[in-house]
C-alpha cells in the first residue's frame, strides 16, 4: 500500500469519528430542550429550593411539586421602579354627608305617620259619617279619641264641637264631618304656637340647646338627626357629649357628628362630670364661634331625685357662662300617658321649652302631641318618625292633621 492509500485511510476514519461525535451532541441537545419546556424556570426574585431532578420530571403525585404548576405562576417580577400609576391611592377621607333639607319633611314621613295613626282618622270618620249618631255612637267617638291619647279634657271639648255643628248643619255628610273634624283637631295642636328651635348665634355667642329625658326615649338619637337638621340649615354645630353615665353614648355622638362633619366635645372618662363636660362644650362652641351648641344628656328617671338634682345641676353650670336658651324634652310617644308625667317632673327641673316626640311612627296615639301641648303649656318642635338619620321633622300642625285624616 502506497503512502497516499495510507492517508486516504486515515482521513475516512477521521471524518466517520466527526458525524458520530456531531451525531450526539446534536441529541444531546434536544434532550435538554424538551425538558426545560416541561420544567419552567422558577419566578425571578423566588429562589429555587431543589435541582430538577428527574423526579419532579416525572411530575409524580406523590411527590407534590415545590413550584406551581405553569398555569398559575405569577407573571416575572417587572422594574421596581416607582411612577405616578404604580403608587397606591390616597387613604380615602371620610366623606361627609349632605343631610335632607328638612322644610316639608313631616309632609315626605307622612306616610309613616298615616299608617299608625290612620285608624284614628277612618274610625273617626267612619262612626260620624255613618247617619243618625246616636248616645252610643258619640261615645264610641269619645272612646277612639281617648285611645289616641287625646286626654279627657280635649276630647270632651272636641266631641262636644261636633256635637254642636251636626245639630245645627243637621248632616252627617262625610265631606262636611272631615271639614269639621280637620278644623277641630287643627285648633286643638294650636298653629299659633312658635315651634322654631333656637339655631342661630345670639348677641355673639352660640345658642344652647340642652336635650333631656328618660332612658331610651331616643336623646343621643334626636341630638345626632338634630345635628343634621341644623347642618342642612348652613349652621355651624358642636356637639356636647355630656352622657357621661352611659359608655356608648359619647361614641354613639361623635358618629353622628363626623357623618355631617360636626364636632363633638366628649370625655373619654366613663362617669365623668357630666357638668362638666356641657361646660367645656359650650367653651369650645364659643371658641369656635359656632351658631349653636346641642348638649346629649344621660336618661334619668323623673322620680329618681338625685338624678333630676344632678341635671338641674348641669344647666346651673352651663348658666355660668351663657343662657341655655333651649331645653328639648324627649318623650317616646309610645309610652302614652306616662310620658305626661315625665313632661310635668322635667319640666319643674329645667324649664323646658319645646318636646320631641319620638317614635311616632310606631304608634296609634297621635293625640298625645296634644296631650302633652297642653300639660306643659309648651309646643311639640320635632317628631322622630323612624330610625334613619333624616326621620326627624320640624313639627307641622297642618300636615299632622291631614296625614290622619285623609
Ligand atoms: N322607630 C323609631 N325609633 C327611634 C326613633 N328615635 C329613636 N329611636 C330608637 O330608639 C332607640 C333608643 O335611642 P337612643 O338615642 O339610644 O336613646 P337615649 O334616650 O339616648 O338612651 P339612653 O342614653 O339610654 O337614655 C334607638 O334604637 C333608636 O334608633 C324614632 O323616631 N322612631
Amino acid at each position: 500500500m502506497s503512502a497516499i492509500d495510507t492517508l486516504w485511510e486515515y482521513l475516512a476514519v477521521a471524518v466517520g469519528i466527526l458525524v458520530i461525535l456531531g451525531g450526539l451532541t446534536f441529541g444531546l441537545l434536544r434532550g435538554r430542550a424538551g425538558r426545560t419546556k416541561d420544567l419552567p424556570a422558577p419566578p425571578s426574585g423566588q429562589p429555587s429550593t431543589t435541582s430538577p431532578t428527574s423526579q419532579e420530571a416525572n411530575d409524580s403525585p406523590t411527590t407534590a411539586p415545590s413550584r406551581a404548576p405553569v398555569d398559575t405562576l405569577p407573571p416575572p417580577a417587572e422594574s421596581t421602579e416607582v411612577t405616578e400609576e404604580t403608587l397606591p391611592p390616597p387613604p380615602s377621607r371620610p366623606t361627609v354627608e349632605t343631610p335632607d333639607a328638612p322644610a316639608g319633611r313631616l309632609q315626605r314621613l307622612r306616610a309613616r305617620l298615616a299608617r299608625s295613626n290612620s285608624a284614628l282618622g277612618k274610625g273617626l270618620l267612619a262612626l260620624l259619617s255613618r247617619g243618625q249618631l246616636d248616645e252610643e255612637a258619640w261615645e264610641e267617638v269619645e272612646d277612639t279619641l281617648l285611645a289616641a291619647d287625646l286626654g279627657v279634657q280635649a276630647t270632651t271639648e272636641l266631641v262636644d264641637k261636633l256635637r254642636t255643628r251636626v245639630k245645627i248643619e243637621n248632616t252627617t255628610d262625610e265631606a262636611s264631618v272631615r271639614r269639621w273634624l280637620h278644623e277641630d283637631l287643627l285648633a286643638l295642636v294650636d298653629p299659633s304656637m312658635d315651634r322654631s328651635v333656637a339655631n342661630s348665634r345670639i348677641e355673639g355667642r352660640p345658642a344652647v340647646v340642652l336635650v333631656v329625658g328618660v332612658n331610651g326615649t331616643g336623646k343621643t338619637t334626636t341630638v345626632g338627626k338634630l345635628a343634621r337638621v341644623l347642618v342642612a340649615e348652613d349652621k355651624d354645630v358642636v356637639l356636647g357629649a355630656a352622657d357621661t353615665f352611659r359608655a356608648a353614648a359619647a361614641d354613639q355622638l361623635q358618629t353622628w357628628g363626623e357623618r355631617v362633619g360636626v364636632p363633638t366635645i366628649r370625655s373619654d372618662r366613663e362617669g365623668a362630670d357630666p357638668a362638666a363636660v356641657a361646660f367645656d362644650a359650650v367653651k369650645a362652641g364659643a371658641e369656635l364661634e359656632a351658631d349653636v351648641v346641642v348638649i346629649d344628656t344621660a336618661g334619668r328617671l323623673h322620680n329618681k331625685v338625685g338624678l333630676m338634682d344632678e341635671l338641674g345641676k348641669v344647666k346651673r353650670v352651663i348658666e355660668k357662662q351663657s343662657p341655655v336658651d333651649e331645653v328639648l324634652l324627649v318623650l317616646d310617644a309610645t309610652t302614652g300617658q306616662n310620658g305626661l308625667r315625665q313632661a310635668e317632673v322635667f319640666g319643674q327641673v329645667v324649664d323646658v321649652t319645646g318636646i320631641v316626640l319620638t317614635k311616632l311612627d310606631g304608634t296609634a296615639k297621635g293625640g298625645i302631641v296634644v296631650a302633652v301641648q297642653r300639660q306643659l303649656g309648651v309646643p311639640v318642635k320635632l317628631v322622630g318618625l323612624g330610625e334613619g338619620p333624616d326621620d326627624l321633622a320640624p313639627f307641622d300642625p297642618e300636615a299632622f292633621v291631614s296625614a290622619i285624616l285623609d
